[in-house]
């Protein structure tokens, strides 16, 4: 796995990463010293001529313990401010490559998945740097360190200590092996947990009405007894692993002690020795007991990794930067020979051709699933078409930038998408900071300012969740008078009046003749007072399964040449 594209995040914060190594290592230092110090007090205490007093020494321990303190406070505060400063730049790397995908990517995953990677997987890497990679090397000193005080001391036991070394690294293996898989099914059941819940919200309504309650609880019970038995063998594993080394760990003590006590015995070995051994032997445990929790770590941490590798090596949508500006545009389209089919689904369009005049307003009409979304998605370029050109005045939607390009379309969807605030909020979406007399303007135009008016707060009501306090023709309408808000030279009307009474459709279509003077409309609708509106009619044939079809039909005083291919 490379992990190059991580070590962007470790470089801003390499200064406070040596520093907590240093504090560390300084930690580590003294906490060798500690042993040392006891070997050379209980010599005082037994009445051997030493250097030091029993009061000289511990005055001499005090100050060290202190330090220690400091050192260790300093290293648990910038570990833990570092991992959040890792964590938060992690996640906006995500973000920020998240927003750059193209609209396929979100098609093609569950949202719980995206989620997953902001909310767990970047956490999870940051604590492991700051935490974990962070602490190898002072764990490494403290092991080495106390190995070399004990070959000192008495390399005879100290290679018997040394010679246990193997035996933890197979405990460690045999058990470590199993952890790996343990963790990444554990994510990806998170992942799951959180996508069934995302999808449960938003069919709340559905579920009530078909009285789906108790399946939806059965489901719900699955996932949720799936994570919990992960969770339960994940912690199973991770909890075993520190006490069979802390237990081996016991065993070799016990040995060092029966060996310790026979050369006492022997006179090969004095207690205050024999005392520094015991403590640097419990001291080179440590170290060992915290590999073994690292060990989990590394897995989950890899895991992680790799998924959040796989997210930025998605490739994003072409970068702004570096594209022409497309000026403000009259509005004239023109689809060149374009052939389009959705990743792994059949083809939509066949090197079709379509001419739209400057300042026309065409309705599309068709069958379902025959392909005019797709013609509105491809001219947004959300997504590129396999072969041939769309141009807008002339000019290729593929040589300018993105943001140029979709600022001067302004589509209203079938689907209205609003945000958890007010009425006003909504409309201003697109055009944040604008005054409240252009708020007011644009919801004239869409016809919304009455029923507007007679919500208790009018512009400032809040609408809740996807507008959810609103009626489905309210919503389009708050919906029309964003985008006409937008003022695009482009307007598109995808089903957008669909859930308008017959009535209030009628009305806004006479109104919008004006607004629809000046730019280019394509409505796509199956609705009589859209179609009469049009200058144009197109039918939309479905594509054949011997790829025959999708023909633009033109009616209504249709120019025929408009069709024709180029
Ligand atoms: N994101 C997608 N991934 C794969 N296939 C898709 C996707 N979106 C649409 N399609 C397929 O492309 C075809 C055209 O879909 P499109 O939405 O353009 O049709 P439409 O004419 O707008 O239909 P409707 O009148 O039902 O809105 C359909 O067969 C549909 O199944």
């Amino acid at each position: 796995m490379n992990l190059t594209p991580l070590l962007g995040i470790i470089t801003p914060h390499r200064r406070v990463l040596y520093a907590i190594l240093a504090l560390m290592l300084a930690s580590a230092g003294l906490n060798l010293l500690q042993p040392w110090l006891a070997g050379k007090l209980t010599e005082a205490v037994l009445g051997n001529t030493g250097a030091w007093n029993v009061q000289q020494l511990l005055l001499l321990w005090l100050p060290l313990l202190a330090l220690r303190a400091i050192f260790e406070f300093g290293s648990r505060y910038r570990t833990g401010s570092a991992g959040e400063e890792m964590s938060a730049q992690l996640r906006l790397r995500v973000f920020q490559h998240l927003q750059a995908l193209p609209l396929s990517y979100y098609q093609q995953r569950r949202k719980g998945e995206v989620l997953t990677l902001l909310g767990k997987d970047a956490d999870i890497i940051s604590h492991f740097v700051t935490s974990t990679l962070v602490s190898l090397l002072p764990l490494a000193l403290t092991f080495i360190g106390a190995l070399v005080m004990m070959l000192f001391i008495d390399p005879l036991i100290a290679l018997l200590a040394a010679l246990l070394l193997p035996l933890y690294y197979l405990a460690m293996k045999l058990l470590g092996r199993h952890i790996r898989p343990v963790s990444r099914a554990w994510v990806s059941a998170y992942s799951d947990l959180i996508s069934f819940f995302e999808q449960h919200l938003s069919m709340k309504p559905a579920v009530k009405s078909f009285a789906r309650e108790e399946l939806e609880e059965s489901r719900f019970m699955t996932h949720n007894q799936y994570f919990l038995s992960l969770a339960r063998r994940q912690l199973l594993l991770e909890a075993l692993l520190p006490p069979v080394i802390g237990l081996l760990a016991g065993l070799g003590l016990l040995l060092l002690l029966w060996l310790g006590s026979a050369r006492i015995e022997a006179g090969q070995l004095s207690p205050a020795n024999m005392v520094s051994l015991l403590l640097y032997a419990m001291l080179m445990s440590q170290p060992l007991r915290s590999l073994a929790n690292v060990y989990g770590q590394v897995q989950q941490t890899l895991g992680a990794a790799e998924r959040i590798l796989q997210l930025l090596a998605e490739q994003p949508e072409p970068d702004d930067r570096g594209l022409a500006v497309l000026p403000p545009v009259r509005g004239d389209i023109l689809f060149d020979q374009v052939y389009f089919r959705y990743p792994q689904g059949k083809p939509v369009l066949v090197n079709r051709n379509l001419h739209i005049r400057a300042g026309e307003t065409v309705a599309l009409v068709g069958p379902n699933g025959a392909g005019k979304s797709t013609i509105v998605f491809l001219l947004q370029r959300m997504a590129d078409p396999d072969q041939g050109r769309i141009l807008i005045d002339n000019i290729d939607i593929a040589s300018v930038s993105l943001s140029s390009l979709r600022r001067q379309i302004g589509l209203v969807a079938q689907h209205t998408l609003l945000v958890n605030g007010s009425v006003a909020d909504n409309i201003a979406w697109g055009c944040p900071g604008v005054d409240k007399s252009a708020i007011e303007a644009a919801a004239r135009k869409a016809m919304a300012d009455g029923f507007i008016a007679a919500l208790p707060e009018a512009y400032d009501t809040l609408i809740g969740d996807q507008g959810i306090k609103l009626s489905g023709g309210q919503r389009q309408r708050i919906s029309l008078a964003r985008t006409l808000l937008l003022d695009p030279p482009i307007l598109i009307l995808d089903e957008a009046t669909a859930m308008f009474d017959p009535e209030g459709e009628a009305d806004l279509f006479e109104a919008c003749r004006q607004l629809m003077a000046d730019r280019t409309v394509i409505i796509i609708t199956h609705r009589p007072a859209a179609l009469a509106l049009a200058d144009r009619v197109l039918t939309i044939e479905p594509v054949t399964d011997n790829g025959h079809g999708g023909t633009f039909n033109a009616r209504a005083g249709a120019d025929q040449d408009l069709l024709q291919p180029l």
